[in-house]
């Protein structure tokens, strides 16, 4: 079961492509609704991009960075968190005039933190419609040269993630510390880092974690492969566990930054056995027990989980999630709403669902056009008869092929039970 290529490491590995000295290769971009959004992007800056199709059906693009076009230019950000929240600052860097606008679902995604510090950093932003969120226009012409900014990170890492991104290519590099209070999706703020040193710049970060130092210009072109997306696997990894099957992904990697990597302790916590090979196949097995768990800061994997809590024998809380209710659609609310269809309760507070299972039925679940929620839906129909996804298309944001990909896994996965 070979799932599709990380949209969080390859829109960070674009955005940094674009401000880079020379020219890169990114192996096995994925090629999905949010990167494609992304890629459309770059070209709008007039960064070239040169999409090459490999034998094995990946996706090689090679990005040629030049001078950013100062517009007027305009962005669609569709519904993508990272194309919303990493594009506003290359407009800065590059000294640009932009439009963003996105679905409608996206325009009540929160984005003030990052346009106030960009407006911190010289950039002008007016508001078309609610202050603080899509549509706007940045007016980067007149940016200040030294860059010091204070974010508050609680709705999103992603507004952490953005500046940590251009950092090096701002004129006075970027010292950065997150406002008092939690910070979402810590995970993803570490993979920015890590992304960032492994291309050779140079992140000092305070011993709190909660401050980030970049100096200017240090980053080169660079060659990448994109390791799988981690997080789409869950859906297809928790499948074991729903049909007492087995699931191999190949191409696990030995180390990981992504939150997906956490898979692996959470269904192994839930009951099932996994074991990664030396071969890189990671093989996950149900046993016929789904026990409850307690975790927190499941971030992006929280709706396949919350779907995997429905079929367990006790129930569980999953906490540290307030920030979802931010994401594609309020998360919170469409689990708190779907998941009582097929039979369990589920309580949502501020930052937590509680999930009590119960007798299980067969519904139609909604899918909110978000991803997540379509794949929750898609894991509750291979164990319960009659469960029907409205909308799966939407998991085309990232992982297009997700219809054929699940129906040729379901197939197999009760055959090697
Ligand atoms: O930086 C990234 O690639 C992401 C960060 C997280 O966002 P939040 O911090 O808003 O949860 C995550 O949920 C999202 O899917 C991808
Ligand atoms: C929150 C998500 O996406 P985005 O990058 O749009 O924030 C997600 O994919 O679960």
């Amino acid at each position: 079961m070979q799932v599709p290529a990380s949209k969080s490491l390859t829109n960070r590995y674009l955005i940094l492509a674009a401000l880079a000295s020379s020219p890169s290769t990114i192996r096995n971009t994925l090629i999905s609704r949010d990167t494609e959004l992304m890629l459309r992007a770059l070209a709008e800056f007039g960064v070239g991009v040169q999409r090459i199709a490999q034998d094995d059906g990946s996706t090689t693009v090679v990005i040629t960075p030049g001078q950013l076009a100062a517009g007027p230019l305009s962005i669609d950000c569709g519904l993508a968190g990272t194309v919303m929240r990493f594009v506003p600052p290359l407009a800065a860097v590059a000294g640009a005039t932009v439009a963003f606008d996105g679905d409608e679902a996206a325009r009540v995604r929160p984005m003030a933190p990052v346009l106030d510090a960009l407006a911190d950093l010289g950039a002008r932003i007016d508001y078309a419609g609610a202050a603080g969120m899509l549509p706007f226009t940045i007016d980067a012409s007149a940016m200040k040269q030294d860059a010091e900014v204070v974010i508050d990170a609680s709705g999103s890492s992603q507004f952490i993630s953005a500046l940590l991104l251009v950092g090096q290519a701002l004129p006075g590099g970027l010292a950065l510390r997150a406002a008092p209070g939690p910070i979402a999706s810590p995970d993803h703020i570490a993979m920015t880092v890590q992304t960032l040193r492994e291309l050779g710049v140079d992140v000092q970060v305070d011993a709190d974690a909660r401050g980030w130092r970049i100096a200017p210009g240090q980053l080169k072109g660079f060659t990448v492969t994109v390791e799988p997306d981690l997080s789409n696997a869950g859906p297809f990894l928790a499948a074991a566990l729903a049909t007492a099957g087995t699931v191999r992904v190949p191409f696990w990697p030995a180390k990981t930054t992504q939150v997906g990597g956490k898979w692996v302790e959470i269904l192994t916590a839930m009951g099932a056995q996994a074991e990664l090979g030396e071969d890189g196949v990671l093989c996950v097995r149900g046993t016929g027990t789904i026990r409850g768990i307690d975790y927190a800061d499941a971030s992006e994997l929280a709706p396949t989980l919350a779907a995997l809590c429905v079929l367990a024998d006790a129930p569980s809380t999953l906490s540290g999630i307030g920030h979802l209710r931010g994401h594609e659609t309020d998360r919170l609310a469409a689990l708190e709403a779907e998941l009582p269809k097929v039979g369990a309760r589920v309580t949502a507070t501020a930052d937590a669902l509680h999930i009590v299972p119960g007798p299980l039925r067969a519904a139609d679940i909604e899918s909110y056009e978000d991803h997540r929620m379509a794949t929750a839906g898609a894991l509750l129909g291979l164990a319960i008869d009659g469960v029907r996804v409205q909308n799966i298309a939407t998991t085309a944001k990232t992982m297009p092929d997700f219809p054929q990909l699940w129906s040729a896994m379901a197939a197999t996965a009760k055959a090697q039970g």
